[in-house]
């Protein structure tokens, strides 16, 4: 559907975002991009929708109007309802539209139409611009930062019916996000981006084979558990945390073993995000430092 075969954007004299191998988006894949802040994620999307300069190959079959995006920032007029709004940008009325009755009422907007932009809640303001993005019916759908901003809860929420809405459907989507738990749901591939470069891309479980192995056991980062994970090799992972990498089953079930005989609490995962992220980040510069000592 897209493939980017090489791209280059800058932004004054500072190259923001640089891809040198191809990268594809396939018909019905979910795509999520993660990177940390100012790794050019947002950058990407302007490209291939064709908002910024770019230097480099794009290919697609695509028309712009068969690319839907929901950017992260969003404003409307205050002067005038939402329904107003709705009707307008849409070119429909709500009463004699039975899909968009039905994505209203999905995402339990109905109370919220006679309200002004101005007056909705942060979660009610992404429902509002969602229901939008999605009335497109667009073949290609870009989320940037969907949920960011929101509290816990309504993250979650909001994460959950979007995951639904589309559970059954062929839509291919391109999910931009910092929160690992919203990839978890909303993702089948990730672009994983830093500084501007490819860290990693492919399908979720492969990368999570590649970085991090069969399985991680993570456990509480204290003395005890240091100790103990000498025994073990270990992933790179957040602060607080230690985890554990078992390459097969025989593997995890000696590290499981020795966990349980010392009592330790842990989790199992083999779908963790961010630690699959912060070692496929690791083995990128590791492989750089050695390429460049060459
Ligand atoms: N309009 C602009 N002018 C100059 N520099 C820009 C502009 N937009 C982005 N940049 C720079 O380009 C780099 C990539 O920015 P981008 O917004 O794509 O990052 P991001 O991964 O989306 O970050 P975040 O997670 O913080 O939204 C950053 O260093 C940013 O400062």
């Amino acid at each position: 559907m897209v493939t980017i075969r090489q791209l280059e954007v800058k932004y004054g004299s500072q190259t923001a975002l640089r891809i040198d191998t191809p990268v594809s988006f396939e018909k019905g894949e979910r795509i999520g991009i993660i990177g940390s802040n100012g790794a050019g994620k947002s950058t990407l999307i302007k490209a291939l929708l064709g908002l910024i300069p770019y230097r480099g190959r794009v290919i697609t079959n695509l028309k712009p109007e068969q690319m839907a995006v929901h950017m992260q920032f969003n404003e409307y007029v205050t002067t005038m309802s939402v329904k107003y709004i709705m009707e307008t940008i849409l070119d429909t009325k709500i009463a004699k539209n039975k899909e968009l009755q039905e994505l209203i009422s999905f995402f339990e907007f109905e109370s919220c139409l006679p309200k002004r932009f101005n007056a909705l809640s942060g979660g009610q303001k992404q429902k509002f611009t969602i229901i939008m993005v999605m009335f497109q019916k667009a073949e290609l759908t870009f989320y940037d930062e969907v949920t960011s901003g929101l509290d816990f809860e309504t993250r979650q929420r909001l994460t959950e019916k979007l995951s639904q809405w589309y559970r059954d459907k062929e839509d291919t989507l391109v999910v931009v996000s910092h929160y690992y738990e919203e990839l978890e749901q909303l993702a089948s591939k990730l672009l994983i981006l830093d500084k501007g470069r490819v860290i990693a891309f492919g399908e979720k479980q492969r990368l999570f084979r590649k970085y991090c192995g069969k399985v991680v056991l993570i456990m509480e980062n204290n003395d005890k558990n240091r100790a103990l994970s000498r025994n073990f090799p270990t992933l790179k992972s957040p602060e607080h945390l230690i985890a554990l990498s078992c390459e097969d089953e025989a593997q995890e079930w000696k590290a499981m073993k020795a966990l349980a005989e010392n009592n330790v609490n842990f989790k199992r995962s083999n779908s963790d995000i961010e630690i699959m992220f912060m070692n496929a980040r690791e083995r990128f510069y590791a492989q750089q430092k050695v390429s460049s000592e060459r």
